[in-house]
């Protein structure tokens, strides 16, 4: 369970960034955060990962407030959270599974991490992470030459090795195609049925098909939070009027 609690965050000259947001997302969710450029929203993901404290309120994460732990405990904590990024962070002169067998450093002793002494079983899960999201062909292959699609599932794949108990995923479709996005979209859906899913997105349309529900921001703050299936006034009031003028722009006549 992940709870966030009146959080807020202000710059020096008085300008409200994040002003008092409160959510909480369970194991079965899928939540997709909405908003217009400069809304919030990676700010709001960057509090959820413990990579920026607020000012105000407190992220929660199984009962422990990562705002408010220890540099050391906050490490060990956020080993709990699986991030899939836009422009997926892999290590492109490695193979599909050395990236995903990545997923779990840290978390073994350091030692071995510099040798990668990885087990048998460690190499096997980390093979049946790349099974799950249907590339398990392409292991032995260095993730420089794979597909932006393919390189989202890595990543993918490296998140579930690492065996979370949060994930969040910051963009993870915008570098792609339509297609290409769907699979992404269906492959991190299940996730949610063994962990809190938060994500940020840019496609109402997608967060209408995937998610289970959807949070909205503008201006730093909460303007919707529920139903993913959004109305043109709802996008409108999200998006801003611009949206409505794009939706009634007449096609180009060649
Ligand atoms: N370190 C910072 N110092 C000052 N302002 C910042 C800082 N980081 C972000 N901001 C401002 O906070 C606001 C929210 O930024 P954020 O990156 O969360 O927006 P966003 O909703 O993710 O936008 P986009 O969709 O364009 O990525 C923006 O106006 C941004 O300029």
């Amino acid at each position: 369970m992940l709870e966030v609690r009146h959080i807020s965050k202000t710059l020096p000259g008085g300008r409200k960034l994040l002003d008092d947001i409160s959510f909480s997302v369970r194991k079965g969710e899928f939540v997709g955060i909405l908003g217009a450029s400069g809304a919030g929203k990676t700010l709001t993901l960057r509090c959820l990962n413990g990579l920026m404290t607020p000012d105000a309120g407190s992220v929660l994460l199984e009962g422990e407030d990562i705002c408010r732990v220890s540099k050391r405990r906050l490490r060990l904590l956020r080993q709990r959270i699986g991030v899939v990024f836009q422009g997926y962070h892999l290590v492109k002169r490695l193979t599909a599974l050395d990236n995903v067998l990545v997923g779990r450093l840290g978390r073994i002793n350091t030692l071995r991490s510099l040798v990668y002494g990885f087990t048998d079983k460690e190499a096997d899960a980390a093979l049946q992470a790349l099974e799950q999201v249907k590339i398990p062909q392409l292991a032995g292959t260095r993730v420089g030459s794979l597909s932006g699609g393919e390189m989202q599932r890595v990543a993918i794949a490296r998140a579930i090795f690492q065996e979370p108990g949060l994930l969040l995923a910051d963009e993870p479709i915008s570098n792609l195609d339509p297609s290409n996005a769907k699979v992404i979209m269906k492959l991190i859906r299940p996730l949610a049925e063994n962990m809190p899913v938060v994500g940020v997105f840019h496609q109402p349309e997608m967060t209408a098909r995937y998610c289970t529900r959807v949070i909205a921001l503008k201006e730093g703050r909460i303007i919707y939070d529920g139903d993913p299936k959004l109305s043109q006034e709802q996008l409108v009031d999200i998006y801003g009027e611009e949206l409505r003028q794009i939706e009634h722009h007449e096609p180009t006549r060649l």
